[in-house]
């Protein structure tokens, strides 16, 4: 969808000031690089240009200002007969597109650096174009589950973050039914709560039932933010189907047998009363639901359709690995592919697609979650024994890319799965969009250029050996991030200081 006429201006726009000027400059790219500090550029008043810009619901030529970390005029057309005052980046067919916001990150400091960290997480977001990412209150030690503990994490990101985060507080039993506490956290400035309903796997992370998330819900209310919820649940009744016997530890289908679809289901049957609760004149409307990593695209992903015609306000997401890989696909013995819920069929996997692109998958997210290499145990590659969790960061835009081509899936429906939706979910009003007065976040890619996610393959993200895409061929170049401006990544290079800044709630 081209721009219809050439030098046709956004109407909110109409004069552009930079127009009437008469110099016209053009950086060539590589000279610009070079700047010091938080960019790779030496100006912070520039135009950024391309032939497919990913703004206003459309795809077409447009150059982008950016002054002072922010957009301020977008000029569609051909671009290339434009007078500006400013120096213009010219990005020719690559895309210019909002920069990605993961509202599903682990970061594991403080306590857990080894597993990943501000540095390296913040890294490796830049270079796969995320400009914010969301902070996971689990697997740091201690958990964010306080107004003291999320300034242990505020401490531990300073001047390592070179993209912005904020953070998710964790609503557990202990504070659950303890509004005062759930306020000062709250308070400091969490976007919202996470809580999970079986198991973390992380002693100070306690699992929450239905009664502790309604409380909670009530208190969220009145902050008018959301709650994220791990739904799997371990049902009352299990079905020991095919769980006794001789079982090889070793083997996929073991493992995806320990946690059923009905784990999903019940979870989310569980949680039909606080989801009532949301909407219209219920106990805690203002509040939201939203439901990480829907892996069950069966009945669990009905529960969630339902809620929604009834007027809940809940969301979901999914993740890329369980839109990219199968159950049939994982190799026996290869733990890089566990993680809870787990990656299910190949029917599944299609049927996910069609419900992210029929809307009811609202968005998407990494669901990022590193361990030290150890506790993978890909050597003995017991499935039950080894830490779950998939390692994917930098990948995530070139994976959704790359298995979405075949669904046909459009440059704006990336931008509204990943910039867009997230962005209302972790109330970031500037953020999510190319549009005047938002911030400078953007990334530009090239969704043609094909690569090997092998060795010489750049990875920014702790232990690259525990991801499950390497080895994976993938299109999807990112050629430069900027985060309010800032160039935070360009020519598989780094800006020099962290300059990426908390998120807090206000
Ligand atoms: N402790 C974790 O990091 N858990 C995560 N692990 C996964 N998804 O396998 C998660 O989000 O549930
Ligand atoms: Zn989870
Ligand atoms: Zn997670």
């Amino acid at each position: 969808m081209a721009a219809s006429a050439k030098g046709r201006f956004v109407p909110v726009l109409a004069v552009v000031a930079a127009l009437v000027a008469a110099l016209l400059y053009r950086a060539p790219f590589s000279k610009s690089l070079g700047g010091e500090g938080c960019s790779l550029l030496p100006h912070d008043h520039f135009w950024i240009a391309s032939d497919r810009v990913v703004t206003l619901g459309r795809v077409g030529p447009a150059a982008v200002e950016v002054k002072g970390g922010l957009i301020n005029a977008i000029a569609v057309g051909d671009y290339r007969n434009f007078v500006l005052r400013r120096p213009l980046l010219d990005y020719g067919d690559a895309v210019i597109m909002p920069g990605l916001i993961d509202v599903h990150a682990h970061l594991d400091e403080p306590g857990r650096a080894e597993w990943e960290g501000f540095s390296t997480g913040t890294r490796a977001a830049a270079a796969g174009g995320i400009t914010t990412l969301v902070d996971m209150p689990l697997n740091s030690f201690p958990s964010t589950v306080s107004e003291e503990t999320l300034k242990l994490k505020l401490e531990a990101a300073q001047d390592k973050l070179y993209v912005d985060v904020g953070f998710w507080g964790g609503l557990v039993p202990e504070n659950a039914f303890n509004p005062s506490a759930l306020e000062s956290l709250l308070n400091a400035g969490v976007l919202g709560l996470k809580s999970f309903m079986c198991p973390s796997g992380i002693d100070d992370f306690p699992m929450t039932n239905s009664t502790h998330i309604e409380e909670g819900l009530v208190t969220l209310a009145k902050y008018q933010r959301p709650l994220l919820i791990h739904a799997e649940r371990i049902p009352d009744v299990e079905d020991d189907d095919g769980l006794d016997g001789e079982l090889d530890p070793r083997s996929y289908a073991t493992y995806l047998k320990s946690r059923p679809p009905a784990w999903e289901e019940s979870a989310i049957k569980d949680l039909q009363r606080a989801m009532k609760d949301t909407g219209a004149g219920g106990r805690s409307e203002g509040a939201h639901i939203h439901i990480v990593h829907l892996s069950d695209a069966k009945t669990s992903l009905e529960l969630m359709k339902d809620a929604k015609r009834s007027g809940a306000s809940v969301t979901v997401e999914t993740c890329p690995h369980y839109l990219a890989f199968s159950a049939e696909e994982v190799p026996d013995g290869d733990t890089r592919f566990k993680c809870a819920p787990p990656i299910r069929d190949g029917m599944n996997r299609e049927n996910l697609w069609k419900a992210l692109l029929d809307g009811h998958i609202d968005m998407l997210s990494s669901d990022h979650s590193p361990a030290d290499p150890d506790l993978k145990l890909m050597e003995e590659g017991n499935f039950l024994k080894a830490w779950g969790g998939i390692s994917s960061l930098q990948f995530v835009l070139p994976v959704t890319w790359s298995y979405g081509k075949k669904y046909g899936i459009t440059l704006n429906q990336l931008a509204t799965w990943w910039s867009e939706n997230p962005a209302k979910l972790a109330g970031q009003k500037n953020k999510g969009a190319i549009l005047p007065g938002y911030h400078a976040d953007i990334v530009v890619w090239k969704p043609e250029a094909q690569f090997e996610l092998d060795d010489s393959h750049s990875v920014y993200h702790k232990h690259r050996n525990i991801s499950a895409y390497l080895g994976k061929e993938l299109s999807g170049k990112v050629l430069s991030t900027f985060v309010r401006g800032n160039l935070v990544f360009a020519e598989d290079k780094h800006a020099k200081a962290a300059c990426g800044v908390t998120i807090l709630a206000k």
